[in-house]
């Protein structure tokens, strides 16, 4: 069975549900390796065992949380070095691709981004991505013996095996490159309590139909323990930070159920959050183009809508 790379996405040792997810797509592959770097080893170690990584590379230098990026791709390049992967699999965030479109430039490696599923066919690996803002669905491979891959999240569902991993410290030395961006600061992003849009398999979001009152959406987003998202045009009137933004020059998303409330569904929107799993679209113009995606419609003012829809949640949630 190949080896599967996976770099984990964490906060303070605590591995995002995509890198979960990416050790179950992992699995699929062949014989999911993790690669740990930074503070907090001790939280996620039983973590990561739970969800069936067979070897955890893990090294703490504070190079990782002190510079930007490139500690991480040469990690990446020396732990590959040793185990000859067939795929290396990273969050297709913005930290995430940086570091796989470095760790492809350097080393030569094919390059696939923002995969939708992953799967091995006839030896090689596959990955399927949404592109040209959304309108065509491709299956592509590299011609290279390793694959780079961003994965969204979303792609799976993380499923724990159980697994007693071998635990490696990563012996190397860094380049001359590790240092060249430090990070100067950092500011904590304020907690909503919500998920954040990357890991929320549930996503509520508002748009200019809001009027900049977000509060429905929120409490929807609360009934259903979802992530709250915002078109462009309610972000740029300043009324939800540009963090929550869904779209072509936001974050884009694929959860189980996204609800677009007050959305027209313009292309840019779209590309974002297209490949979501479920749409429902609440808008009080029949012929918004976010109809033609969604699964389910319904035409009618958000602020009517919504609050009837969050009642019933909240208790048939009450009622088990
Ligand atoms: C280069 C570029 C990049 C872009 N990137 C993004 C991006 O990342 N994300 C993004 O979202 N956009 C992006 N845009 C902007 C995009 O083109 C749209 O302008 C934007 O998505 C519109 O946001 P909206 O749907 O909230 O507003 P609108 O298009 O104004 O739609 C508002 C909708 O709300 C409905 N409505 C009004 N009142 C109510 C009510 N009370 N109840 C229910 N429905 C109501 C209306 O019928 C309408 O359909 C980008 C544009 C460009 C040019």
């Amino acid at each position: 069975m190949p080896e599967v790379l996976v770099l984990i996405d964490h906060v303070d040792g605590v591995p995002r549900r995509s890198s979960l997810e990416l050790l179950t797509l992992a699995r699929s592959l062949g014989e999911p390796v993790a690669v740990f770097l930074g503070n907090g080893y001790s939280q996620a170690r039983d973590v990561l065992a739970e969800y069936g990584a067979i070897r955890i590379y893990r090294d703490d230098r504070a190079e990782y949380e002190r510079y930007a990026v490139v500690p991480k791709v040469d990690a990446l390049t020396q732990v590959a070095g040793a185990v000859h992967p067939a795929a290396v699999l990273i969050a297709s965030t913005a930290e995430g691709k940086e570091i796989a479109g470095r760790l492809s430039a350097r080393n030569e490696w094919g390059l696939l981004t923002d995969a939708l599923d992953v799967r091995i066919a006839e030896g090689r690996v596959e990955a399927t991505q949404s592109v040209l803002a959304g309108n065509f669905t491709v299956v592509s491979t590299v011609s290279t013996d390793v694959s780079v891959i961003t994965v969204k999240a979303g792609a799976a569902e993380a499923a724990p095996a159980p697994a007693q991993p071998a635990e490696q410290e990563i012996e190397m030395e860094f380049t001359p490159y590790a240092t060249a961006t430090r990070i100067l600061d950092r500011t904590e992003r304020e907690s909503s309590g919500r998920p954040d849009l990357t890991d929320a398999k549930i996503i509520v979001s508002g748009g200019r139909g809001t009027g900049g009152d977000f509060s429905p959406v929120e409490a929807l987003a609360d009934a259903l323990g979802a992530g709250v998202g915002a078109s462009r045009a309610a972000v740029d009137a300043g009324w939800y930070p540009h963090s929550h933004q869904v779209g072509q020059t936001g974050k884009t998303v694929s959860p189980r159920l996204y609800v677009a409330c007050g959305i027209s569904g313009a292309i840019q929107h779209r590309a974002g959050m297209q490949t979501s799993k479920t749409i429902v679209a609440i808008n009080t113009d029949k012929d918004a183009p976010i109809f033609d995606l969604a699964d389910f419609g319904v035409v009618g003012d958000l602020f009517s809508v919504l609050p009837g829809v969050t009642e019933r949640v909240r208790a048939r949630r009450s009622a088990g």
